[in-house]
């Protein structure tokens, strides 16, 4: 029978059917930081238990750490007894930690892909909601809650209900002066924040095999704004070609097999989807949000028309139904986080405010993903771009994206994020988020209010 992606990996991973709906599934890699382990590290030591499998866990540190001055001991005493907290649990429970300052550490969802621990046909779990990034390659990858992250700690499985599948088809390809943020924003806009709830996405079609890798993280990055699962990319040439030269994988004719095994993994031809939607990508423009979810949004140039339930939302955003956000006046901008802080939208960053004088009433926080990242950043003369415009190059961290560390808008404040949501006080008690893609965040650091990305493009 045919059969989708989605369900070869899944199947090929139940060890054991408890109920109809209920499935021990097995777990490849499981990713954790310092928010949401401590809980479960502490549920195991209570039953007396040890890591079955700790070789298959992988820590990093990135919500609560500092983006400044990440030599010195941090400062805020909670961020600094939940960083000591996951280093003495992994010291103690011989888990791969990638501590603060280390050359790997980043971002969970950023690092995973670039360390190639991240791979085609398997599955991934942490205890975070964007763990749907690392679908981008073809794995079933989804966040899981305490308890879950405890019986993966024990006995490397997860008890999951199977989701259905949603297959999302992109017709035509997004315009050059367009991003994938705005594609996965515009589709976000479609489907609404709960229609993805209990499926699992697949995104195919010629709008998302001609994405570059790091496109189609942003894609699977947001997959979860839906309400979904996750979303995941079938592996193609552009997912090998990335994954070729990264340390964990093998070379040569070792990784051609691996090649062949990945690629019969894709969904067959004749493959039936719970439920399908079809996307123009053609249509897509440049989008922004204005309200406090991130379905919120519109196209640029439009102006906000009323929708039901909208009232609080635009009330908080202090924005009027009528308005246009073009030449609104922001006073932060964000570019980072998990959905657009990798070398390719920092790379678009640069090329359009080189040379250029960020407007004197904006900040403007430039957060790399990963210390990888930041290297780069750094090799490629990007860095020096940022500082002569007049931003603020950060370490790497989730920063404003949440603002669990000192990295928070102000009360009031306006700020144009390249993150993944917008909810009331995200990024600060108060602050208001405008999500947008780096092009169009770059263009509002330049003119202090919102333009259309466009003409610099
Ligand atoms: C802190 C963590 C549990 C949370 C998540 O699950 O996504 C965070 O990463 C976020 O983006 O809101
Ligand atoms: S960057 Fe933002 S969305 Fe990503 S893991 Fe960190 S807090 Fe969550």
């Amino acid at each position: 029978m045919s059969q989708t992606i989605f369900e070869k990996i899944w199947n090929a991973r139940v060890v054991k059917k408890i109920s109809e709906e209920l499935d021990v599934l097995y777990i490849d890699k499981h990713f954790i930081h310092e928010v949401t382990s401590p809980q479960a590290f502490n549920g195991l030591e209570n039953k007396n238990l040890n890591l079955f499998r700790p070789a298959q866990t992988i820590a990093t540190v990135d919500h609560n750490i500092p983006t400044k001055k990440q030599h010195l001991p941090i400062q805020d005493p909670l961020s600094k007894l939940q960083v000591s907290t996951l280093e003495n649990n992994c010291a103690k429970h011989e888990v791969k930690y990638y501590g603060i300052g280390d050359q790997h550490n980043g971002i969970v969802h950023v690092i995973g892909p670039e360390l190639g621990l991240t791979q085609p046909g398997i599955t991934i779990v942490c205890g975070d909601s964007h763990t749907s990034t690392h679908g981008a390659f073809g794995c079933i990858a989804f966040g899981i809650g305490a308890t879950q992250i405890q019986q993966v700690f024990a006995a490397q499985c997860v008890i999951m209900s199977r989701p259905k599948t949603l297959g999302i088809e992109v017709k035509g390809i997004i315009n050059s002066k367009v991003t994938a943020k705005d594609l996965i924003l515009h589709i976000i806009k479609k489907v609404g924040v709960n229609g993805g709830a209990g499926y699992f996405i697949e995104f195919f079609g010629e709008g998302i095999t001609h994405l570059s890798m790091e496109e189609r993280m942003t894609i699977c990055n947001m997959s979860i704004e839906m309400g979904a699962r996750g979303g995941l990319v079938g592996p193609d040439e552009t997912t090998y070609q990335y994954l070729e030269d990264k340390p964990t994988l093998p070379k040569g004719k070792a990784f051609e097999k691996l090649k062949e095994k990945w690629t019969a993994l894709n969904s067959d031809k004749n493959a039936v989807f719970d439920k399908k939607i079809t996307i123009h990508a053609e249509y897509v423009e440049p989008m922004i949000t204005y309200g406090t979810s991130p379905d919120q949004s519109i196209r640029i140039n439009d102006i906000i028309t009323k929708k039901n339930k909208e009232t609080d939302a635009l009330k908080y955003m202090n924005f009027k139904v009528g308005e246009s956000l073009i030449d609104k006046k922001i006073n932060y901008v964000f570019i980072g986080s998990c959905t657009n802080g990798r070398i390719e939208d920092l790379r678009l960053v640069a090329k359009i405010i080189k040379g250029k004088r960020k407007a004197k009433s904006v900040k403007m926080w430039i957060v790399p993903g990963s210390q990888i990242v930041s290297k780069q950043a750094a090799n490629e003369g990007l860095v020096e771009i940022f500082k002569s415009f007049g931003a603020e190059f950060r370490s790497p961290g989730c920063s404003a994206c949440l603002a669990m560390n000192d990295d928070k808008i102000p009360m009031g404040a306006l700020c144009i994020s390249t993150s993944n949501r917008n909810y009331e006080g995200r990024q600060g008690k108060g602050a208001r988020t405008i999500l947008a893609s780096p092009a169009t965040a770059a263009v509002a650091a330049i003119h202090g209010t919102i333009k259309d990305p466009r003409q610099y493009l």
